[in-house]
């Protein structure tokens, strides 16, 4: 069996604002392994973003609260100072690609340059060592290595988003992180990038936390599945169970939702709005928007055990009171 890279227990991170505390992130717990890719499906404001931010402890000022263990192998990294969480595990060991990242490269740096910083900044690399190695991973991501001295204006959006996953996986992590990686691309651009990260995931077993809203590019790569809603992971599952057979009703409904080339139905809209994160309801947060809501959804349901490594939170699935 393949060893188990990450195990997020419990994590929770909440925000303060004027209007009071916004629960983003309210117990989320999953595993991963090495080499496999888990996708975390949601609609916008349901945490996914939190949920990339507390793992990586990349916390704005605001934060109210921060907790839960995130153990990488036998070591739980929230327990580390935050100093040497920096130096040992942010970028060395997980690395990520922030949303929007590829306009957030600097105008003024050649883009070789920009890649090869994290090993000049976090192994000590000299400039020129590093660069050869810029290079090297510049091919792997399907960009010609010309392009290591061009600046950032000069690549088309494709390639800039291809630079930046260069520079996320240079140091070559465990795992990276990806966050909304492909949403202002188009479609045929999504697909070819998309396809890297397949390659690089099988060819270097390198693990992804995929974040995204998008059901159908993600389907490509994902192993697994973590559908959140509302600050919470409502589904985990096997990527092929997911698609092909959901069981929480979120999970069904969304998947109802996707359009299909051959469909002759329409595609299922979803009526209503996700609660309100400064005052979620006290049972289940989906059950106003719930086709099958009895009356013990007025319970929080913890997350049931369905199968190995699959699990939702739901009580049709039964559970302890
Ligand atoms: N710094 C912050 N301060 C206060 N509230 C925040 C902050 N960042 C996010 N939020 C709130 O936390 C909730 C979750 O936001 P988050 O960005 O994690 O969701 P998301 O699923 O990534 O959304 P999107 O897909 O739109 O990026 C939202 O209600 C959002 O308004």
């Amino acid at each position: 069996m393949t060893e188990t890279l990450l195990r997020v227990e419990d994590l929770r991170l909440a925000y303060r604002t004027e209007r009071g505390v916004v629960q983003a992130v309210d117990g989320v717990s999953f595993d991963l392994r090495r080499g496999e890719a888990v996708v975390v499906l949601g609609e916008s404001g349901c945490g996914k973003s939190s949920l990339a931010k507390a793992l990586l402890r990349i916390l704005p000022r605001n934060v109210h609260s921060h907790t839960g263990r995130v153990w990488l192998g036998d070591t739980d990294v929230m327990a580390l100072p935050v100093e040497r969480f920096r130096r040992e595990v942010q970028w060395l060991r997980i690395a990520m690609v922030m949303q929007a990242a590829m306009n957030a490269l600097n105008p003024v740096v050649r883009v070789g340059e920009q890649v090869a910083e994290p090993l000049v900044v976090h192994r000590g690399w000299s400039r020129k060592k590093a660069m050869g190695k810029a290079a090297e991973v510049f091919q792997r991501v399907g960009v010609a290595t010309d392009f290591l001295t061009r600046y950032p204006f000069e690549l088309s959006g494709g390639m800039r988003q291809r630079a930046v996953l260069a520079m996320a996986l240079i140091t070559e992590p465990d795992l990276v992180i990806l966050d909304e990686p492909t949403s202002a691309l188009d479609v045929l651009t999504q697909a070819s990038i998309m396809n890297v990260l397949k390659r690089i995931k099988r060819e270097q077993d390198t693990s992804f936390i995929l974040i995204t809203h998008d059901v159908a590019t993600s389907s490509e790569l994902a192993d697994r599945v973590a559908l959140m809603y509302a600050g919470q992971v409502v589904e985990y599952a096997d990527a092929r169970r997911f698609f092909t057979e959901p069981a929480h009703p979120y999970s069904q409904m969304l998947m109802a939702s996707v359009p299909r080339l051959h469909q002759t139905e329409a595609p299922v809209h979803i009526p209503g709005q996700p609660p309100d994160l400064l005052a979620p309801p006290a049972g289940c947060r989906y059950a106003d928007r719930c086709p099958h809501r009895f009356g013990r959804c007025a319970e929080d349901p913890p997350p049931q055990r369905l199968g190995e490594r699959h699990h939702v939170r739901c009580w049709l699935y039964g559970g302890r009171r």
